[in-house]
């Protein structure tokens, strides 16, 4: 830290612009701004004071455009020093998420630069992630987890790891203590208030001891004394050492804050300072007052700001960027690592929600149940009667539909329900390899296990099939085969929609839709021989390829030729032609199961690709 001697940047522009220092003047905005007077009833004080140091945030002139050329920041410049707290305030839609999404990294500027301690934030990402900790408005926490669980997963997948076990739990409890949340360590994130919610995200990015935190809207939706409470905490981690930004909605506490950044619509800095020179400026100590003044039309008023700004904004230094030292790159956890802690922390997540471990328990027995409402009695074996014919055929099918709805239904939520978490954890360095690795290991298990269940109660509750089945492994065990395809064709479809869904709205839509697709083209409901589109069109389908694995097993062609030959006389010219795809030959199977396996590597590349895209 430098001494309060060291040079005041807004002294240095005086001394440039002309007049002498004067440390009793209004403050230099305030003599450019145009159209309202100042309130006489403000003090006018000093102009702001800002500790001038190396370390800090700097942002240097900074435009952000999106795709259709539409401009969210203009021209934007804002200098924090360590240790000191600034709020970013400004109406709705003016560019604040944008300004601190700029600055965190996640949006590249169209011109300008952004320095955390000298290093620039875009050209450097990698290097300098693990400097800022970044808490965006939603919750970053598995909800499901007891706050002390959810930060040690995360202390694992963020931490060096050449810290042992002992110090990776002291750090988490430092953080805790720091933010006042040890005592509820152990309850679920779930059932802490939203003010305690709003500190665990924050303590989950101090486990990495950054130099520097931005909060986007952190006090939204608590009450004035929380409100309070939190930016009083964030003035805490501000004295400690750190450059805390917080973009707030609320002006109550602005008083604490070392200088208040204004954005006008348009992405424009309309001021900056502390809360008593703003009033002064604005004229008013009313903040939706002022908030009014900057509503005026963005276009027409393009620059406009900057214009009032000039003097101020020549305060800030030219940037000295520097590349970053060996010592300050991020720690890089093994993907091996980051993999065995995700399948850890999936299982965790699931125990920890009772319904959904319910659910995902009765699922295979209700699957393997379905088959007892086919009539007739000869289960998966030779039909006997021709009113049955279609018996195993039909047993067949229902096994194949609630095996691809239990794989779904057990992945389409895992990526959009967390898909936040995700983000920032990605921020911070997580592979997607290792994340999708995990899900497919953790859901694939769990698929075999419930296709075993369900084979087992469906072979209970209807006859199983009896013969040598095409591998040689007996058709009972084939049979399992193709129910823990299919069942895992559902867990790679259900985590490619996942990864394609923008929210938890459309996973029922989209759910329904893929189901009837698989329900209706698996070829055991409707015949696919003699539709050339259709049968093209079901190509596409895992269950297409799973219900022929299926068929295969047991041998269906044979099944659905009658037994008894005056049964086999009253059911001639009513039946349809056998589905090639069911030939119970091992290249047949080896082909089902071939076009499966690459089904399921598309599936996850694209799951890979969407995941990343997001
Ligand atoms: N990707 C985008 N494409 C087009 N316009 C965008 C995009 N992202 C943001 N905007 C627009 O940019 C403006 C600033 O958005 P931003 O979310 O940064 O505002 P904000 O000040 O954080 O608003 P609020 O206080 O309501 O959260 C808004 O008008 C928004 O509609």
């Amino acid at each position: 830290m430098k001494p309060d001697t060291a040079v005041d940047p807004l002294a240095t522009v005086l001394r440039r612009i002309g007049p002498p220092p004067i440390i009793h003047i209004p403050h230099p905005i305030a003599l450019d701004r145009p159209a309202k007077a100042a309130s006489p009833s403000i003090p006018i004080g000093p102009p702001p004071r800002l500790p001038v140091q190396e370390d800090g945030l700097r942002v240097c002139d900074v435009d952000a455009t999106v795709a259709n050329k539409k401009r969210l920041l203009h021209g934007v410049s804002v200098s924090a020093w360590n240790g000191t707290l600034t709020a970013v305030v400004g109406p709705s839609g003016a560019g604040k998420s944008t300004f601190v999404r700029t600055i965190s990294g996640l949006m590249e500027p169209s011109r300008g630069t952004v320095t955390l301690s000298g290093i620039n934030v875009h050209r450097y990402y990698d290097q300098v992630k693990t400097l800022l900790g970044m808490v965006p408005q939603e919750d970053v926490i598995h909800s499901q987890l007891t706050l002390v669980r959810a930060l040690r997963y995360a202390a694992k997948l963020r931490l060096s790891t050449e810290m042992n076990a002992r110090q990776r739990e002291a750090r988490v409890q430092q953080v805790l203590a720091e933010l006042d949340l040890a005592p509820h360590q152990r309850t679920r994130v779930a059932r802490l208030s939203g003010g305690q919610r709003k500190r665990a995200s924050i303590a989950l990015e101090l486990l990495t001891e950054p130099k520097f935190l931005v909060l986007d809207e952190p006090t939204s939706g608590l009450d004035p004394a929380l409100d309070r409470r939190l930016m009083e905490q964030f003035r805490a981690l501000a004295d400690g050492g750190r450059t805390v930004l917080a973009v707030t909605h609320s002006v109550a506490c602005l008083d604490i804050c070392d200088q208040v950044v204004v954005l006008a619509p348009g992405g424009e800095i309309a001021f900056i300072g502390n809360e008593p020179e703003a009033w002064r400026y604005f004229g008013t100590e009313d903040w939706s007052e002022i908030f009014e003044q900057l509503k005026i039309n963005p276009r027409e008023s393009a620059g406009h700001w900057q214009q009032s700004l000039e003097a101020f904004l020549l305060a800030t230094e030219p940037i000295t960027e520097r590349p970053p030292k060996p010592h300050e790159a991020p720690t890089k956890i093994p993907r091996v690592r980051q993999f065995f802690t995700l399948v850890q922390r999936q299982l965790a997540l699931m125990l920890a929600d009772r319904g959904y471990t319910l659910f995902l328990l009765a699922l295979p027995f209700v699957v393997g149940l379905l088959p007892i409402v086919v009539p007739g009695n000869s289960g998966l074996t030779q039909v006997t009667q021709a009113k049955y014919s279609q018996e195993p055929q039909m047993i067949l099918t229902l096994l194949t539909i609630g095996s691809i709805f239990m794989g779904i239904s057990m992945t389409i939520r895992e990526l959009i329900g967390e898909r936040h978490i995700y983000r920032r954890e990605r921020a911070m360095g997580l592979s997607t390899s290792a994340y999708l690795a995990a899900k497919i290991l953790v859901f694939g298990a769990l698929g075999a296990a419930g296709a075993v269940i369900i084979v087992m109660i469906a072979t209970t509750v209807k006859q199983g099939p009896s013969g040598d089945g095409v591998l040689g492994l007996g058709a009972y065990l084939e049979l399992g085969i193709a129910v823990t395809a299919t069942v895992w064709g559902g867990v790679f479809l259900g985590l490619l929609l996942s990864s394609l869904v923008t929210s938890q709205n459309q996973v029922m839509p989209v759910l329904v839709v893929v189901l009837m697709l698989q329900m209706v083209l698996n070829g055991g409901l409707i015949p696919l021989v003699d539709n050339a589109a259709l049968n093209w069109v079901a190509s596409g389908m895992p269950a297409r390829w799973s219900f022929s694995l299926g068929a295969i097993s047991i041998d269906l062609h044979h099944l659905l030729e009658l037994a008894d030959e005056s049964e086999r006389m009253a059911l001639q010219g009513s039946g349809v032609d056998p589905d090639p795809a069911w030939n119970p030959s091992l290249l047949r199977w080896g082909f089902s199961a071939a076009i499966l396996t690459v089904m399921a590597a598309l599936m996850s590349c694209a799951t890979w690709v969407f995941a990343r895209s997001r």
